[in-house]
């Protein structure tokens, strides 16, 4: 029950002529609503602000204190746009900003018609303030975002992934949030995972990281539920499966 299936030994499965399906499209709006609430939560310092009621360092009377960036006018990259991208950037269309597109495929008109820009993936680093990541991992994918990716970024750019923990190089993502190079991070997903409790990640004040809970709604699940259901029942009647992968 997913849409990535780089868990899956997809080689292993055609050559023993064993039958695999996703469940794709049913959960587009989950995680994007989880990808826009880490682009949220990460520059408005969630992990934080709630950290400092704990610490009893509430300090209305400075005006600086825990101060964010706006996503309003800002600059959004994002990379990857199958569906869930395209979901995303439909959301951030209500924010009133700019959109910059990366992908690794043809450019999609559903990109140019929500007023988006695609761009080369340098372009994307170096201007965007925000930047999501909701790329599937493959072999291309794989540690895209490392440290020469981080050092691209700008200084105040808050890095968000929904994707796959593996398409990002973590100790220098854990390298450019200690040495604020980058302002913030936002990640509903990363590697191992599960993460152990006592990981370097969870330390950094500057990272919202949340258990991979892109899918994790009642409704959601339910759906995923109901479409893996349906292709079993239909590969065992020898019918095509609804969302066939192998
Ligand atoms: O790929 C997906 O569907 C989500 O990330 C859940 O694994």
């Amino acid at each position: 029950m997913a849409a990535g299936y780089n868990h899956v030994d997809i080689e292993e499965l055609r050559k023993r002529r064993i039958r695999v399906a996703n469940t794709p499209k049913v959960l587009n709006d989950a995680v994007a609503d989880i990808a826009v609430l880490l682009t949220l939560a990460a520059p408005r310092r969630l992990r934080e602000a709630r950290l400092s009621i704990e610490n009893g360092e509430w300090m209305p009377n400075d005006s600086e204190w825990m101060c964010g960036q706006d996503i309003t006018n800002s600059t959004v990259g994002i990379i990857g746009f199958g569906q869930i991208g395209q979901t995303i950037a439909k959301r951030l269309k209500g924010f009133d900003l700019k959109q910059l597109l990366y992908t690794g495929h043809k450019e999609k008109k559903e990109g140019i018609e929500l007023g988006a820009k695609f761009v080369s993936l340098n372009t994307l680093i170096e201007e965007s303030d925000f930047i999501i990541v909701v790329a599937p991992l493959t072999t291309e994918t794989k540690h895209m975002c490392n440290e020469e990716f981080f050092s691209k970024m700008k200084k105040t750019a808050v890095f968000i992934n929904v994707g796959r923990g593996e398409v990002v190089d973590q100790p220098a993502l854990i390298n450019a949030l200690k040495k604020r190079t980058i302002f913030a991070a936002g990640l509903d997903v990363m590697t191992p995972e599960p993460i152990p409790s006592n990981h370097e990640l969870l330390t950094l004040s500057n990272a919202v990281v949340i258990p991979h809970l892109g899918t994790a709604t009642n409704e959601t699940r339910q759906s995923m539920a109901n479409l893996a259901a349906k292709n079993i029942l239909r590969c065992l009647a020898g019918e095509e499966m609804l969302t066939p992968v192998v």
